[in-house]
C-alpha cells in the first residue's frame, strides 16, 4: 500500500528543513552572539568590551546573511564593514553598516582581490580598543584573495582548478592557497592587529577543521610551505606551476619569505574564532525534530564521504537492519548522517551526489514498507541542478517500473536528475543562503 510511506516522507522532510533552517546564517548569528551595553556576549559564555569601533569583514556564500544577522545585534556600534560574497546574490540582502561586494566562485578572479583588497583597507591601523568581527563561511576562499608579492590571481586560480580536477581535497587545496596568499591562514588576524578579533565560521568542512574554512583567514595555521609543495608533488603539478609560485615556495622553504602564523603565536591571545553553524549542529537540530515527532533518533556521522551511490548501499542495510532486529536503534527510529559524497561521472545524464545517493537507495529499499529516505545538500544545489536532493521510498521502484523506469538504467547513466524529474521526488528549496554539505535522514517505521 502506497499511503504507509506517505508519513514518513512527509516527516523526512520535515526533519530535512530543520537541519537547514538550524544552518540559517542570520538566525544562528543572532543565536550565538547578543550585546549588553558595551559588552558583546557569546554563546559560550565569552564576553569581549565593544567600547571602541566594531569593523566586519568577511567572505563566503553565507556571509550576507551572516552580516544581516550581525547588524541586527551590533547595529549602530558597527563602524564600517566590507563582506564578500557571490556577486550573483549581492543585491540580495539589504545592509545599512556593511558593504556587501560582490566577487567569484568557485574561480577567483580580481572581483576577489579587490574584496581582499578592501577588506585589509577597512582593518588596517586599528587601536587596541577596537573590536573585528569576522564572518566566514563556504566558498570564502575563491570569494576573497590578496595574493602575495608576485603571483597573480589568475595563477592562483589556475592551480586551484588543477589540483581540484586532480583530485585533492579541500585541505590540501587549502594548503597551498593558504601559502600563496596575504589573507588566508591567519594572516588576516595578524594584519587586524592590535584590535581583537572575533571569527564567526559556519563550516563546509568536514570534521570542521577551522583552519580550513575558508582557508582560515583568523586562525593559526598548522600547515608549511614544505606541505604545500609535497601536494603539488603528489598531484604531479610541482613542475608545471608558474615560476612565480615555485619561485615563493623555494624561497618560504629558505625562510626568506614568512610562514604562516602558527599555532602558539602571541597575536592569537586577542583572537577568538567559534562555528555557529555546521552539518552536526544541524543533525542534532534535525535528532531534536525527529525526537518531537515520535521516532527514536540516531546521529551516525557528520564525516559520510566514498562514492555516493556505495554509500547510499551501505545506508540500506543499515535501514534493513534496523526493522529487521532493533539494531543500532528500535524503530520508530530516524537514522541521520552528513558529510559530502562523491560521484565518478560517467555517463551522460544529470545529477548530483544527493540525487544518486537517493536512487542507489531507493533500489535497495525496494519492497520495505514504512521507510523513507531524503538526501539533500545544504546550500540547495545539489550537483549542476536546481534540485537540493531526492527523497525515495520502499514503493519507489515499483512505481518507476510502472512507469516505464527502469531505475538501474538511470543510475547508470549518472542521470538521476531525470529519474526524479519523471516520477517526482525531487526536493527543491531554491538557493538556501547556507551551506553545512548534504544530510541523509532515513524515517524507519514497523510497520510488518
Ligand atoms: N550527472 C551527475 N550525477 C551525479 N553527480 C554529478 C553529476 N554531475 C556532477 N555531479 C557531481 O556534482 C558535484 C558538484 O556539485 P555542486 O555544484 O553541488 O558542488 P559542491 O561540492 O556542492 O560545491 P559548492 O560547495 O560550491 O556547493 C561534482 O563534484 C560531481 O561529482
Ligand atoms: O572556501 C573554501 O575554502 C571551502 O568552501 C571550505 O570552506
Ligand atoms: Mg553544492
Amino acid at each position: 500500500m502506497e499511503n504507509e510511506n506517505e508519513k514518513p516522507r512527509i516527516d523526512a522532510l520535515t526533519i530535512a528543513l530543520e537541519g537547514i533552517n538550524a544552518a540559517d546564517p542570520e538566525k544562528a548569528v543572532k543565536q550565538w552572539i547578543s550585546l549588553e551595553g558595551d559588552t558583546l556576549l557569546l554563546k559560550d559564555g565569552h564576553a569581549i568590551n565593544v567600547a571602541g569601533n566594531v569593523y566586519v569583514v568577511g567572505a563566503g556564500k553565507a556571509s550576507g546573511g551572516m552580516a544581516l544577522g550581525l547588524e541586527s545585534v551590533l547595529g549602530e556600534k558597527i563602524k564600517e564593514g566590507v563582506v564578500s560574497v557571490p556577486e550573483e546574490i549581492v543585491d540580495r540582502y539589504k545592509l545599512k553598516r556593511i558593504k556587501l561586494v560582490g566577487a567569484t566562485h568557485p574561480k577567483a578572479s580580481e572581483k576577489s582581490v579587490n574584496a581582499g583588497r578592501l577588506v585589509l583597507e577597512t582593518i588596517s591601523n586599528l587601536k587596541p580598543e577596537d573590536l573585528v568581527v569576522a564572518l566566514f563561511s563556504g566558498g570564502g576562499s575563491a570569494l576573497l584573495e590578496y595574493p602575495v608579492q608576485g603571483v597573480s590571481i589568475e595563477e592562483i586560480s589556475d592551480i586551484s582548478l588543477k589540483l581540484m580536477r586532480r583530485g585533492a581535497d579541500i585541505f590540501e587545496l587549502n594548503t597551498v592557497r593558504k601559502h600563496l596568499s596575504m589573507i588566508k591562514g591567519g594572516w588576516l588576524a595578524r594584519h587586524a592587529q592590535p584590535a581583537r578579533l572575533v571569527a564567526l565560521m559556519i563550516s563546509d568542512v568536514i570534521g570542521d577543521r577551522m583552519d580550513t574554512i575558508a582557508s582560515g583567514p583568523t586562525v593559526p595555521d598548522p600547515t608549511t610551505f614544505k606541505d604545500a609543495r609535497d601536494i603539488l608533488v603528489k598531484y604531479r603539478l610541482w613542475e608545471e606551476v608558474p615560476e612565480s609560485i615555485k619561485d615563493h615556495i623555494e624561497r618560504g622553504l629558505k625562510g626568506e619569505v614568512p610562514e604562516t602564523p602558527k599555532p602558539g603565536d602571541p597575536l592569537f591571545s586577542k583572537v577568538k574564532n567559534v562555528i555557529i553553524a555546521s552539518n552536526m549542529i544541524s543533525l542534532e537540530a534535525m535528532a531534536r525534530k525527529a525526537g518531537e515527532l515520535g521516532y527514536n533518533p540516531l546521529i551516525l556521522t557528520s564525516m559520510l564521504e566514498g562514492e555516493a551511490r556505495e554509500v547510499g548501499r551501505v545506508i540500506v542495510s543499515l535501514i534493513k537492519e534496523v526493522k529487521r532486529s532493533g539494531i543500532p536503534v528500535k524503530p520508530p527510529a530516524v537514522l541521520l548522517l552528513g558529510g559530502e559524497t562523491t560521484v565518478t561521472v560517467r555517463g551522460n545524464g544529470i545529477g548530483g551526489r544527493n540525487q544518486e545517493m537517493a536512487l542507489s537507495i531507493a533500489i535497495g529499499i525496494r519492497g520495505l514498507k514504512g521507510v523513507a529516505v531524503a538526501c539533500i545538500g545544504s546550500d540547495g544545489r545539489d550537483g549542476p541542478t536546481d534540485a537540493a536532493g531526492a527523497v525515495v521510498d520502499g514503493n519507489t521502484y515499483e512505481l518507476a517500473l510502472r512507469q516505464g523506469l527502469k531505475p538501474e538504467d538511470f543510475l547508470t547513466n549518472n542521470d538521476s536528475y531525470n529519474f526524479f524529474k519523471a516520477l517526482g521526488g525531487h526536493v527543491k528549496t531554491g538557493y538556501t543562503g547556507t551551506n553545512v554539505n548534504d544530510f541523509v535522514i532515513a524515517v524507519i517505521n514497523q510497520v510488518d
